[in-house]
């Protein structure tokens, strides 16, 4: 290395993973080292999930520097933790638009870059998809190895364990990482996170605990004998393989994820030496490396903005409670009201609002770990048996467990309350988690309810109602952030179901919205009526059953008709649509507009500017009820129609 090349950090002659390769081992700690700085120093800046990459620095250098990436394809499962391996794979120029309008993913994403060849942030897909890759591999394709990183949080999802069962079947060669830093967002729940504990906990075996033999030869002579013996131990002690042995892999580990002493020769070693599936357990730390994150009760998971030599986040500034808030808060008075009442989560305790009820009523929540589809049927279960369940579950992830929602609630007819957040656009998580298609996805359930709420007062009536629903599934919806502000009831009304409300009247235009959007409905409004155009707005707070008499009334008294959801096509719009049809409301000259997300997955950027994108604010509801008034024949300036 030349005197110039020593003094200039390493990261700076980094263009891609193939200088990794280049450089000598002992350079690769230094290497990580900045690495680790460059994250804390960008993420300050944009907010994200901090810990999470910070946790696999080591991880990202060391598999970068020994496999060919891209042509072996490395799949980071949910994806969270990959800003170490963006900034290592050319896009260290962009880093600090991460999260960001126009910027860098805060996941991996195919198009993005070639380094990138699955795109993820639902958790424990990675083992699948890289399985995938090595059959298409081993059937003649273009692509290397296969390696899945993954997470003990996300490992402990059914669709994991799917891809190991078939892998250990196929006896492909694939290469499964699991990075274990004994958290999920919130401390991991279950058996598997114990299991895996005691894996670890049990030193002094705990450095190198069982290796294939193949491995264990190509060992650093220094470390062989160490790790055959601590093999023979532990198959002498247990008198069987580890679970993933049983399964059908080749176990190596555990190892120090945070050691490239560690990390290289066997990562090495696997590569030399697998011929069927191998699974290498790396313990790690969540947040490694910097001390606020360390610190903090999630290991600093998901951060905002913050100052890197205290690690304080930039507040929000204080305003409404959020919707969450509110849902926690009217659950747990409820649930004192009835002790009927239980809640389920699936590993997101504090992003569900279900902590407050947990810490009240430890015994009547449910973290079931990441695991949807268990919580909806688990949830039906105790519908079954008399409780009164409430699955509290972010619209995005409630995708997840579709086939218990209609086979195991729906079909049963059972009273599942399902209390469904972040419903519509998130902002920086992007398209992966905008809640975009439960509208669609459960009013095409019969027997099922489907509420949405247009502000936190309204929440507060719907989880009143959902917990004196017993009669079938009932589902309402709120979207992520803070409320409106609104005055808080001091105990929820139950809403008659299927009855929405009128809140203005005007002669021209009716604007039927539905949850959250009440807001830019009502703004929209403001805007004809400078226009000297009249809007009536209604609120159907139910999208299932609908309102039909309140529909067919708006459409009678109106030439023009809009819907406004913060949901996809085939959502209310399509409800409304069938009821009119239905009513043989077409017939009379009409004309009908859906507002909702267009066909399309919007990229991240905040809420507003998404809705921007969507073509969902305000002024476009305006605009688009004078196109549709101007369509119907009514005298209207053009200037207004947009
Ligand atoms: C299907 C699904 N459910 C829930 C989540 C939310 N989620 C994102 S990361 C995470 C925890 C993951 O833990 P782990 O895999 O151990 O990764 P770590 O953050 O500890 O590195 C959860 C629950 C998700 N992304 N996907
Ligand atoms: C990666 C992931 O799925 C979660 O960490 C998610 O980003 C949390 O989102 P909220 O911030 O909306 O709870
Ligand atoms: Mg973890």
């Amino acid at each position: 290395m030349t005197d110039e090349r020593l003094q200039d950090p390493l990261l700076d002659w980094v263009a891609g993973p193939s200088d990794l390769r280049q450089m000598p081992d002992r350079d690769l700690a230094r290497l990580a080292d900045e690495l680790r700085a460059e994250v804390i120093s960008a993420v300050s800046q944009t907010g994200g999930h901090l810990g999470s990459s910070l946790g696999v620095v080591e991880l990202s250098v060391a598999i970068h520097a020994v496999f060919n990436t891209p042509m072996d394809k490395l799949i980071w499962d949910v994806s969270h933790q990959c800003y170490p391996h963006k900034i290592l794979t050319g896009r260290r120029d962009r880093i600090r638009t991460l999260r960001q309008k126009d910027g860098l993913s805060g996941f991996t994403k195919r198009s993005e870059s070639p380094y990138d060849p699955f795109g993820a942030a639902h958790s424990s897909t990675s083992i699948s998809a890289a399985l995938g890759f090595a059959v298409g591999r081993d059937m003649g394709q273009a692509t290397g190895d296969a390696i899945a990183v993954i997470g003990d949080g996300a490992i402990s999802a059914g669709m994991a364990y799917e891809a190991m069962n078939n892998a250990g079947h196929l006896g492909k060669r694939l290469i499964v990482i699991l990075n274990d830093n004994e958290m999920s967002i919130a401390p991991p729940v279950g058996a598997m996170s114990s299991y895996l504990s005691r894996m670890y906990a049990s030193d002094p075996l705990a450095r190198v605990r069982s290796m294939a033999e193949g491995v264990e030869s190509a060992m650093p002579a220094s470390m062989r004998e160490g790790v055959k013996r601590a093999r023979q131990m532990v198959t002498g002690l247990t008198g069987s393989g580890t679970l993933f042995e049983e399964l059908g892999f080749d176990y190596v580990g555990p190892i120090d994820g945070h050691d490239l002493d560690q990390l290289l020769p066997v990562l090495r070693a696997v590569r030399a030496r697998a011929t069927g599936p191998v699974l290498i357990h790396c313990c790690t730390v969540k947040g490694k490396g910097y001390a606020p994150a360390e610190a903090a009760a999630d290991r600093g998971h998901g951060v905002s903005k913050f100052d890197p030599a205290t690690g304080t986040q930039a507040k929000s500034s204080p305003g409404a409670p959020s919707y969450t808030a509110v849902f926690g808060a009217s659950l747990t008075a409820a649930a004192a009201r009835d002790d009927r009442i239980v809640a389920v989560t699936a590993a997101m305790p504090d992003g569900t609002g279900l902590s407050k009820m947990a810490s009240r009523f430890p015994a009547r929540v449910f973290d079931v770990g990441i695991a949807e589809q268990h919580a909806v049927t688990f949830c039906a279960g105790m519908a079954a048996s008399g409780l009164r369940p409430f699955c509290a579950i972010y619209s995005t992830f409630l995708q997840r467990g579709y086939d218990q929602v209609v086979h195991d609630v729906a079909l049963q007819g059972l009273p599942v309350r399902f209390a469904i957040d972040r419903a519509g656009l998130v902002g920086a998580d992007g398209a992966t988690h905008a809640g975009a298609f439960d509208i669609g996805y459960l009013t095409s359930l019969p027997g099922f309810t489907v509420m949405a709420a247009a502000d936190e007062a309204e929440l507060v009536h719907m989880v009143a109602t959902a917990a004196a629903h017993d009669s079938g599934p009932i589902a309402f919806r709120y979207p992520r952030g803070a409320g409106t502000g609104v005055a808080l009831p001091d105990q929820g009304e139950v809403l008659e179901i299927g009855k929405g409300r009128v809140l203005r009247e005007g002669a021209d235009v009716a604007i039927l919205s539905l949850g959250a959007h009440l807001d830019e409905c009502l703004a929209g409004a403001d805007d004809l009526a400078q226009a000297g155009i009249g809007a009536t707005v209604a609120d159907a707070r139910f999208a299932k059953p609908l309102d039909g008499d309140l529909v067919e009334a708006l459409a009678r008294d109106h030439r023009v008709l809009l819907t406004v959801e913060e949901g996809a096509e085939g959502g209310f719009g399509s409800v409304v649509m069938h009821e009119l049809a239905r009513r043989g409301c077409f017939d009379r000259g009409l004309a009908i507009r859906n507002v909702c997300l267009p066909d399309r997955f919007i990229e991240q950027a905040s809420p507003a500017e998404m809705y921007e994108d969507a073509g969902m604010t305000a002024p476009d509801i305006a605009a688009t009820a004078r196109e549709a008034l101007a369509g119907t024949g009514n005298v209207v300036p053009l200037s207004l129609a947009r």
